[in-house]
């Protein structure tokens, strides 16, 4: 490691000049000392040069720590003297720890020590910059953790131990974990025991199904505190304050990469711990009138269903289930009839097929996701509206609900590369009956730069709500029979994929866990209170708020 260049804390005059104090933004502004590269943990800096000066605003300054100039004193707050064998001219020094960005939105924890001529000089530094820091409303202090350790590789608590606690710890996070034992424990848990007040946030370590449990978990709460009935899907639901973040130890975590642009631990804990904040739809899933699920990334039935059921019996094998069930059920080449009916999103901005991308402070959804009448009613709730359902039947290999891009490391542009995160709508893709290989086709665009939509079987639409019946619609009890005797039988047909026939139901795939019913209904759910502002739960890992517009 190249030594570290030598910062000259006395060049940092205070208040008026170098050091400008105001509420949101401390400049850190520092002369660097010519140094040809400076390598700090994780991070390559670019070259500095002699006399350039280098910003860091305190929004990213993860903490600051007096340097224990002497091993053998304990640093108790008060300021030790450095050696004399150190360095003669600065005796004294403070570390800054900070978020440096890296490729592919990568981010990495960086220290900078300052060295001062005076105790005074740098205990004002250090004191100044704690404040600056405590007064950041946004940045969580309590955290509850659930770690899922049997996601993904089954390495949920290592990466949390390694990579995310010494992060929490330096910047003063206090933190109370919990390692699931069982399916459902982390949304039982927040259901019902969980002492919600003394937190801030909420941790998923995991994978997709992981967060989507805790979301359920979480609203599930809020509303039984708050005498809601989540079984009316025409019910409004009453925001949370709690936010949820994610530290992605899963399998496909697309939940994460679509919102951070990468699946990376690191990257995930530092843009919880600066409390950074972006807002997310999410849709409740009903089936005659009973809540089943919230999803918030990918509803999918026919081929997306298929691979998932298949590879709940493979989860020993990891990440690679997903292409070994995939493989299978593209073989199988299964396809379902049904009627689908939904109710478009007209008066948008954006649509599936444009270039729009949605990002940090994206305009569509802060412009798609505040369309209300003057009397704050969603215009779609209006009585024209409800003559806007659409009908379609037909033979499906997928019907695809995407309420987010499903961006992932398997398909970065994901499922729906122009689905937004926070705009009150879903993109429904139906993928009609069609060859082996013109589905292959399909599939495949997804991993590259050729447009999956632009196919004569392939039809997307932008939707606020959406309904499926399988053809062959029975009662419950028959219903139940018929699963049962259909699981049976697809499981005979899945086993042999030479068998032609199309078993009559599939599944619903809802971020990664199926779901008990073929027919169901869809909607954007709707929240009581204020607009707006009081229509987000937020999620502490890259702002990753769980935008609650409206529905129905
Ligand atoms: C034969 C060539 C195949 C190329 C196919 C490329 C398409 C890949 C699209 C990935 C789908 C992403 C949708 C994400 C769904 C997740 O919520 C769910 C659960 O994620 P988890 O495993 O809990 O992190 N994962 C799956 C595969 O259903
Ligand atoms: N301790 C546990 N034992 C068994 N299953 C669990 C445990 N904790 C969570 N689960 C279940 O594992 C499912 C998948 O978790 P997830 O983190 O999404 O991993 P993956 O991405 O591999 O699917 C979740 O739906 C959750 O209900
Ligand atoms: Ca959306």
């Amino acid at each position: 490691m190249e030594k570290q260049p030598r910062l000259l804390a006395s060049q940092l005059l205070l208040k008026n000049s170098l050091f400008e104090v105001s509420l949101n933004r401390v400049l850190l502004t520092w002369k660097e000392i010519a140094t040809k590269k400076k390598r700090v943990s994780g991070g390559i800096h670019h070259p500095f040069k002699v006399g350039t000066s280098h910003g860091v605003s305190v929004s990213e300054i993860l903490a600051v720590r007096e340097l224990d100039v002497d091993s053998e004193t304990k640093d108790d707050g008060r300021w030790q003297k450095m050696p004399q064998k150190s360095t003669e001219a600065y005796p004294y020094a403070f570390t800054v720890s900070y978020v440096e960005r890296a490729w592919q939105h990568r981010w990495r924890c960086s220290d900078v020590t300052f060295h001062c001529l005076e105790g005074a000089l740098c205990q004002q530094w250090v004191q100044t910059i704690r404040e600056q820091l405590t007064a950041l409303t946004s940045r969580p202090k309590h955290l509850l953790v659930y770690i899922n350790p049997y996601g993904g590789k089954q390495q949920g608590e290592r990466i949390y131990e390694q990579k995310v606690a010494p992060l929490f710890t330096l910047a003063s996070i206090s933190t109370h974990v919990i390692v699931t034992e069982h399916a459902n424990h982390a949304r039982d848990h927040l259901r019902t025991e969980a002492e919600l007040k003394k937190y801030d946030g909420v941790v998923c370590v995991g994978g997709d199904g992981m967060f989507s449990e805790m979301v359920h978990g979480l609203v599930s709460r809020t509303q039984r505190d708050n005498g809601v009935d989540q079984n009316s899907p025409e019910e409004k639901l009453v925001p949370c304050t709690l936010r949820i973040g994610i530290i992605p130890a899963g399998s496909t975590d697309c939940i994460c990469y679509a919102t951070v642009g990468i699946n990376d631990p690191v990257t995930s804990a530092l843009h919880i711990i600066v409390g950074d904040a972006q807002p997310m739809d999410v849709c409740s899933v009903h089936h005659n009138n009973t809540f089943l699920r919230y999803s918030v990334s990918l509803l999918g039935y026919g081929f997306y269903g298929d691979v998932l059921a298949d590879s709940e019996r493979k989860r020993w094998m990891g990440p690679a289930r997903y292409d070994f069930s995939g493989f299978k059920t593209f073989l199988t080449h299964h396809y379902y009839e049904g009627t689908v009916s939904f109710l478009p999103a007209t008066d948008i901005l954006g649509t599936p097929r444009d270039k729009t991308r949605c990002r940090a402070g994206c305009f569509i959804c802060q412009h798609n996701g505040q369309l209300y009448s003057e009397d704050h009613q969603p215009l779609f709730l209006l009585p024209e509206y409800k003559g806007g359902w659409r009908v379609i039947r037909g033979k499906f290999l997928a019907i695809n609900a995407a309420s987010m891009s499903c961006a992932c490391p398997r398909s970065p542009k994901g499922l729906s590369p122009a689905a937004h995160l926070a705009d009150g709508t879903t993109d429904l893709i139906l993928v009609r009956k069609c060859s082996r290989f013109n589905f292959l086709r399909h599939l495949l665009r997804h991993t590259s730069k050729y447009d999956q939509f632009d196919m004569n079987f392939v039809e997307v639409h932008r939707v606020r709500r959406f309904r499926f019946t399988p053809r062959y619609c029975q009662s419950d009890s028959e219903l139940d029979l018929r699963e049962n005797g259909k699981r049976l039988f697809s499981q005979i047909c899945r086993d042999h994929p030479a068998c032609s026939c199309s078993p009559a139901y599939s599944s619903w795939n809802c971020d990664g866990e199926i779901l008990p019913h073929a027919a169901i209904e869809v909607g954007l759910v709707r929240i009581k209170g204020k607009i707006l502002d009081e229509n987000l739960l937020q999620s502490a890992q890259t702002g990753v708020k769980v935008h609650l517009p409206f529905g129905q």
